[in-house]
């Protein structure tokens, strides 16, 4: 036999080798006698067809009257779906000392950005948490809030000169400059100018993040061991080296100059100031490192502006489909800035209670997060079951299919912000709307997204009126690799006319 055929032969050995190996773990859920999704080889449950991310295992939701919980296979890796909302409430909140984790990918060594709260488990999740939680004060808003008001002028002004030129704008990149802006002002105490300069380096940066292949993430994600063990990264190495040499700089820089701001940056200083190398001593915790410091503010960063500006995108877009719903929310804009003599304060945007139904009402229908991820740190019998979720098992939330379950929302793909009314709210499951997730590892940025998204809308729609034009996709089509729901290509057009 020459070397050719030899090899061929191995390759052959090894494919079906792998197979059966596959077709072995693909029994872990018939074995149970727990409804399963039926696997194929390689992908398990990933489906070959495009569609994103939010919309796998859906099929699953066709047990929901049999069971609450449906079994599936991300490749050969068995992944626990619960269907039912009472279970879902038990593993993100009544039961959550059994699944505190998510499980993600996590390499100190090779990927220290990736070190950061959302990916993050145990009790170096739980201190990270508590101490940047402060953050996220009603206090902390409010101080922050004026911060906001300035960057949102500064994108009044910009689309004003925009739409001179060219009334058919394309929003996806206006709004993440804005919500670029936002958070490097806010989280890093720098002055972001991306409204001004498309090509600003955080914006750059910015738009860098999100270039990591899906298929990695997805590996990583799927075989966290060997990722380690083959050195592999799901933060660009450029992108890192940006981050972490900025914090050092301004934390540098401020420490020298004797400069606070009440921000983050500042927090992660003080945090710091308490604490020793070894966190032995009384009352004092272990500091943090430049590389765990840099992981958390990456993460401010990466989880502010693109989720934010997703729900300022799909807002627009619906106001624009829907007048009626847009006209409503400007004239509850108006009449309560006129109360408050024409100033965007703090107080008169928690008063714009419409514009807030709307908002939700987006976030139900376009969720930027379609999945909630938590992993079992121990077994856990399934109530009223003979189920067992196991130790170390991941549990994908489809937080996206419950938002458009038909028999919690009837209509579902019909734009309708009074579904938020409170007596509405008051009569639902509390787990039928998720997209801050929920428990003690929900959202810990969500006042703060609320608080820029409601200036943002605020301020778009009492200057402007939101219009769709021959570019805009009616219905919408979505970006198929991406983790957070983008409309395709990453671009939206809607006409803009000045009010
Ligand atoms: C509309 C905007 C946003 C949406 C829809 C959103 C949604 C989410 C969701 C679904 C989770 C997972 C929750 C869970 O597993 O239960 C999460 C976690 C997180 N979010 Fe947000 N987010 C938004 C904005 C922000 C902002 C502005 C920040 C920070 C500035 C932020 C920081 C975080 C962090 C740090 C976590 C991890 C929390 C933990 O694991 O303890 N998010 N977000």
């Amino acid at each position: 036999m020459d070397c050719l055929s030899i090899a061929c032969s191995a390759v052959i050995v090894l494919i079906t080798f792998v197979y059966l190996i596959f077709k072995w773990k693909y029994s872990y859920w018939k074995v149970r006698g727990v409804q399963y999704l039926e696997p194929s080889f390689p992908l398990g449950n990933i489906p070959f067809k495009k569609i994103h991310f939010s919309k796998y295992f859906v099929d699953a939701f066709k047990y929901k009257q049999q069971t609450p919980l449906v079994g599936v296979y991300l490749f050969a890796v068995p992944v626990a779906v619960p269907i039912s909302l009472d279970l879902i409430q038990s593993i993100l909140v009544k039961d959550f000392s059994s699944f505190h984790d998510r499980g993600a990918y996590v390499n100190e060594v090779d990927d220290p950005l990736s070190a950061h709260m959302f990916n993050l488990d145990g009790e170096k999740w739980k201190a990270v948490r508590t101490k940047l939680s402060p953050t996220f004060t009603s206090g902390k808003m409010k101080f922050m809030f004026s911060t906001v008001v300035e960057v949102v002028e500064r994108f009044n002004y910009t689309l004003a000169n925009l739409i001179k030129v060219e009334p058919e704008v394309e929003v996806i990149d206006l709004l993440e400059r804005f919500t670029t802006d936002v958070i490097g002002s806010c989280a890093f105490g720098i002055e972001c100018n991306s409204l001004e300069d498309p090509n600003f380096i955080f914006r750059y940066y910015g738009r860098k993040v999100s270039e990591v292949s899906p298929f990695r993430h997805l590996f990583v994600g799927a075989f966290p061991n060997l990722a380690r063990r083959l050195h592999m990264r799901a933060v660009r190495k450029d992108v890192a080296d940006f981050f972490i040499e900025t914090v050092r700089k301004t934390i540098d820089y401020r420490v020298k100059n004797h400069i606070r701001r009440n921000d983050f940056m500042d927090l992660l200083i003080d945090i710091n100031k308490d604490s020793d190398e070894s966190g032995e001593g009384a009352g004092t915790s272990k500091k943090l490192s430049l590389e765990d410091m840099a992981a958390q503010a990456f993460l401010f960063f990466v989880a502010g502006f693109e989720t934010s500006s997703a729900t300022m995108v799909f807002c627009l877009y619906e106001l624009a489909l829907n007048s009626d719903i847009q006209e409503k929310c400007r004239q509850e804009i108006n009449g309560v800035l006129t109360k408050y003599n024409g100033n965007l304060t703090y107080e008169a945007i928690k008063e714009m209670t419409y514009v807030d139904q709307t908002i939700k009402e987006t976030l139900r229908q376009y969720p930027p997060i379609g999945f909630l991820i938590r992993k079992a740190v121990r077994d856990y019998p399934v109530p009223d079951t003979k189920v067992v979720i196991k130790k170390g098992m991941e549990v994908f939330i489809p937080l996206h299919r419950i938002h458009h379950d038909p028999e919690i929302y009837p209509n579902p793909e019909k734009f309708d912000p009074d579904r938020f009314s409170p007596e509405k709210v008051k009569n639902r499951h509390t787990e039928s709307f998720l997209a801050f997730g929920d428990g003690p590892r929900h959202c810990v940025g969500q006042r703060f997204a609320k608080m820029q998204t409601r200036i943002g809308l605020t301020t778009l729609l009492k200057n402007y009126r939101f219009k769709t034009c021959e570019k805009t996709p009616v219905p919408m089509v979505f970006e198929t690799f991406r983790g957070i729901i983008s409309p395709k290509g990453s671009k939206l057009f809607l006409k803009v006319e000045r009010i």
